[in-house]
């Protein structure tokens, strides 16, 4: 069937993020038709499973953090199974696909032969499924994942390669961070030649799930790739220098090509339109990361702040790319996905706190909380700033402040405490990481009173209403939320209509937001006084670990 003879114009957005695989189906006037996700813990959907969060960590180094791709694929094949079993469209109707993966994870290809009979093969057995198909594809099984943080020796490599941080920084757009890809595949190269030896092609998570719909290599977008350290980011092209010392070969491993995340690639494979019965005109349009995707979705406009609240938290804003500020920053400017595609102006501002849902979920069993409704409880038990406790809960090794590890509480004295009752630890969790934002989106040079009108929430925590009231109060913002929530997927969604639709404008201004928060002025004066004490004892807790 061809794109015009469909009856019901549809779009599919999928995420491929840390903990599951999401997906939305939107129609041209943006309303919702279906939703599904797959977990990648869950031992009753998938045979290729990972407990307890669907990510592994090394027994012998916990810095080493990797996903199975054999999880990526039967994930996808499960998810799109489930919404098929819906029964709430025909996947003919389906007009175009995009989406979004976790940033800087990467996938190493031995072959891409078996890939190529996704997109040729009439004639396969149909209880072939992906990993049936592509087992024998790969030359590492194990992908890192952004939540790895053992490179700290390549890390260090690449910026004296280039003269020192503030360098990558201005070429890149950030200081080199472990989990970027660029240190990451140095490390494969290093320590496993003969695995990087046998590699044809490196990919992110992103581009790797648009190969997969493809049957074909797909390049990496702008946006994620500047979460590599790789890419320059004003010219739009790989940084010579960063790619001779990470690899050998390295630009021909990556491709040389680079699109921008509004790219028609093509038609969707063969496998697709046999196995789920997809229209074989349906285009797929460039993924990019999760976070560019999630702001693509709801950044209506330069003033609003977009804040996801998922397994990490993170911070998204707009920067112009003549401001690039001439010192390094702690945090990423990456190629903003909203930018024209011509012209590189407008510039992403990222900020990643590692320590985000998963040590809230630890916060919330260890004050012997069973749900997030007791410890909601347990929370009006306490007071806006916390009668002066303040924590720190760095249960992995934190992003920002960069490398820190531990946790760390102190009284209204600033004096250090062993540990803090229930109901005090609750609250201080949430408001030290609501904190730390503030802290790290001024030290950007954003200034909340001329800059921000008001914050968007998105991502699996952001329906804790205890958690949006204080992200409110200490910003002194309105928070909004997305009525669909999963805006990673959405972003996808979004990024296919207009590419197919052809709107020059992105469609995020109809995007629909409703007030989750306002600030309640009676406490932002406490919380100013707060983050002064907070950004004294981070100093502190930074200076000790040196
Ligand atoms: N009511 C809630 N309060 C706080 N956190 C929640 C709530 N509901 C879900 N979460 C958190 O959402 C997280 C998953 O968020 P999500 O954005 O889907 O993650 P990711 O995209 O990284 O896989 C879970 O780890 C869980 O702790
Ligand atoms: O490392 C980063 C961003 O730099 C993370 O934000 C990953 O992109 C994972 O996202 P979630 O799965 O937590 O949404």
């Amino acid at each position: 069937m061809s794109n015009e003879n469909v009856t019901q114009r549809l779009y599919l957005g999928i995420d491929l993020s840390t903990q599951q695989i999401k997906c939305i189906v939107i129609d041209e006037q943006l309303q919702t038709i279906a939703e599904e996700a797959i977990s990648f813990n869950d031992n009753s959907l998938l045979v290729h499973h990972v407990q307890p969060n669907g990510f592994v960590v090394d027994k012998n180094d916990k810095r080493c953090i990797t996903t199975p791709v054999f999880v990526f694929l039967e994930a996808l094949d499960v998810v799109l199974q489930k919404l098929s079993d819906q029964k709430k469209f025909d996947f003919s109707n389906i007009v175009g696909i995009s989406g979004c993966g976790q940033q800087h994870g990467s996938v190493y290809w031995k072959t891409k032969t078996e890939l190529g009979s996704l997109k040729t093969d009439n004639n396969r057995e149909q209880s072939l499924s992906l990993v049936n198909i592509l087992k024998s594809s790969f030359s590492r099984i194990d992908c890192p994942i952004w939540m790895d943080s053992s490179t700290t020796n390549e890390c260090q490599s690449i910026e004296k390669s280039v003269g020192g941080s503030q360098n990558l920084f201005q070429i890149t757009g950030s200081k080199a961070y472990e989990r970027f890809t660029g240190s990451q595949i140095m490390k494969v190269a290093n320590k496993t030649p003969e695995i990087y030896e046998q590699t044809e092609r490196i990919q992110l998570i992103s581009n790797f799930v648009t190969s997969i719909l493809l049957g074909e290599y797909a390049p990496i977008d702008l946006s994620d790739g500047s979460g590599m350290n790789l890419l320059d980011i004003r010219q739009c092209k790989w940084s010579k220098a960063c790619l001779d010392i990470c690899g050998k070969d390295l630009e021909t491993k990556l491709s040389e090509k680079l699109v921008h995340p509004r790219t028609a690639l093509g038609n969707i494979a063969n496998y697709f339109v046999e196995r789920y019965g997809f229209n074989s005109q349906c285009q797929i349009v460039s993924f990019t990361g999760d976070n560019p995707s999630s702001y693509y979705a709801l950044a209506s406009d330069p003033k609003t702040i977009v804040i996801s609240l998922g397994t990490s938290d993170t911070v998204m804003g707009a920067i112009s790319a003549n401001e690039m500020p001439k010192q390094a920053l702690d945090g990423h400017l990456l190629v903003n996905p909203l930018a024209n595609d011509r012209e590189n102006t407008l510039l992403m501002l990222l900020l990643c706190f590692k320590n985000g849902s998963l040590v809230r979920e630890r916060v919330r069993e260890e004050t012997g909380s069973k749900d997030w409704h007791e410890m909601s409880v347990l929370l009006s038990q306490t007071t806006p700033s916390n009668q002066g406790f303040i924590g720190f809960f760095y249960d992995d090794h934190e992003i920002l402040p960069q490398n820190i590890q531990g946790r760390f509480y102190f009284n209204a004295d600033n004096q250090k405490v062993e540990n803090l009752e229930g109901a005090a630890k609750a609250r201080a969790v949430l408001e030290g990481q609501c904190l730390a934002k503030r802290l790290y989106l001024q030290r950007a040079n954003i200034d909340l009173t001329k800059n921000v009108d008001r914050i968007v929430i998105t991502g699996g925590a952001s329906v804790n209403v205890d958690l949006v009231q204080i992200l409110a109060d200490i910003f002194g913002k309105p928070v909004y939320a997305a009525v669909a929530p999963n805006s990673g997927a959405l972003g996808g969604a979004l990024r296919a209509v207009d590419v197919i639709t052809e709107k020059s404008n992105s469609t995020t201004s109809s995007v629909e937001c409703l007030i989750a928060a306002q600030p309640r002025s009676q406490y932002t004066a406490g919380y100013d006084e707060m983050l002064l004490r907070y950004t004294k004892l981070e100093e502190k807790i930074i200076q000790d670990a040196k």
